[in-house]
């Protein structure tokens, strides 16, 4: 990434504006993720040069531009390839000097699954980060750096969380991708994956795709708004005759048994409402991740969580299950946060982690978003249009 600074620091380069691109990647055992950065090289004036040497630093170039989001289906990585290959993303990242390959910062199993793939097809060396590592340091960037990530989601109601950035640590990260992984977060890359479990997105998507027909994430999604959970779900109302257990404080709604009434009657599975199956298997899956992280939190003593992960994707019935289910169980004590970027948490702490040593030339500056509650940025009609784009600069030495 030298773009030709003299010995005194002045850049030599001609171009003073020309386009530059840089990718990290996360494969998931469901999704693969894309954040990539395209901007404008932009020359340092000479008053900046000059006081950047009398500071006894380099001079650098400054790129500004944006970081875009996007994601594809890790069954269809040959997409996520051909969109790389289309965009030129990565031709202007540093080669590996051994075998002269684009390097390209990659978590998740398919950083090693799909290594051969990347080299073959793209001429790629995939540099391989941890996939827990990557998702701390996605999820420290954004909490610190983006103004406006953090939010609770109580009662049909999105607040925006300010983050003390000296009171941030500790804090749970609850990333529920195809599984999920608890993580105790104390620090810029110290911390400890304390849990997890395999009741997941990718069981939500599973069963209620053999549960539904239905072919697509979203439309599973959509069915579940549209259902009622009572229909399947044993309550407790069912089971004492419509009043509550008042004495161990259940009330007559709320669920004794996920899908415990589709035993008791002679119905089989084409005689239930989709939509009211995908309801009932939304509620099963995000109850029990919201008990498991509250369970997680008590035993470290952590107050606030964070969710992240594709499972959510902003919709509120899943948050709204979580955030109920965090507060019940810890009787208001603690309570459940979420990312705006929330998918993304692992490929952008690979793209941050190019600061890490052999990269160190190569800086992720504060973006300058304010949020927009419709999406900006988008340039493209490739890209996903669900995800806002952030400005940001980043630093070339
Ligand atoms: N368009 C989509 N297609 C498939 N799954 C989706 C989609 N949107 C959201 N999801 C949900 O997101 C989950 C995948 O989330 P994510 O990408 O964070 O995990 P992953 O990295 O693939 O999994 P893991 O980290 O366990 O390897 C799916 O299991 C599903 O529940
Ligand atoms: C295996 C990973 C880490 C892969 O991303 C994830 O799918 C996960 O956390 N699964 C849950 C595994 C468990 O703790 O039981």
């Amino acid at each position: 990434m030298d773009l030709g600074t003299n010995g005194n620091g002045v850049n030599s380069d001609a171009q003073s504006d020309s386009q530059i691109s840089h990718l990290a990647l996360d494969i998931g055992g469901t999704l693969a993720k894309l954040v990539y950065f395209c901007g404008n090289k932009r020359l340092l004036k000479n008053d900046e040069v000059q006081s950047s040497v009398k500071a006894g630093g380099r001079s650098r170039t400054i790129i500004q531009g944006k970081l875009h989001f996007t994601k594809f289906e890790t069954s269809k990585i040959d997409e996520c390839i051909a969109f790389i290959n289309r965009k030129q993303l990565g031709s202007h990242h540093p080669k590996d000097l051994d075998n002269d390959r684009i390097v390209v910062k990659a978590t998740g199993g398919g950083a090693f699954k799909f290594a051969e793939l990347f080299k073959e097809k793209l001429d790629f060396c995939l540099d391989k980060e941890d996939e827990m590592d990557c998702l701390v340091a996605g999820a420290n960037f954004l909490l610190k750096a983006v103004d406006q990530e953090a939010f609770t989601y109580i009662g049909g109601q999105t607040e925006f969380v300010q983050i003390n950035q000296d009171d941030l640590y500790p804090y749970l990260l609850v990333n529920i991708g195809s599984g999920v992984s608890m993580i105790k977060v104390d620090g810029n890359g110290k911390f400890e994956r304390v849990s997890g479990t395999s009741l997941g997105g990718g069981t939500f998507w599973g069963l209620g795709k053999l549960l539904t027909k239905c072919n697509s994430f979203d439309e599973l999604l959509e069915l579940s708004h549209q259902g009622n959970n009572r229909v399947v779900d044993m309550l407790v109302g069912d089971i004492y005759g419509g009043i509550d257990y008042s004495k161990m404080g259940l009330s007559s709604t709320a669920i004794a048994s996920s899908f415990g009434k589709t035993i008791s009657t002679n119905k089989v599975l084409e005689n239930y409402r989709t939509e009211d199956l995908a309801r009932s298997l939304l509620r099963m899956i995000s109850n029990n991740i919201g008990q498991l992280a509250y369970l997680t939190a008590l035993r470290f003593g952590l107050k606030r969580i964070f969710f992240g992960g594709f499972f959510i994707r902003g919709h509120a019935y899943t948050m709204d299950t979580i955030s109920v289910a965090v507060h019940y169980w810890s009787k208001g004590e603690a309570q459940a946060m979420f990312l705006r970027h929330e998918g993304f948490l692992g490929a952008l702490g690979a793209f941050v982690n190019y600061n890490k040593q052999g990269h160190d030339n190569f800086i992720l500056m504060q973006r300058v978003e304010k949020h927009k509650p419709e999406l900006d940025g988008i340039t493209t009609e490739e890209e996903d249009s669900e995800y806002a784009s952030i400005d940001c600069s980043v630093y070339i030495d």
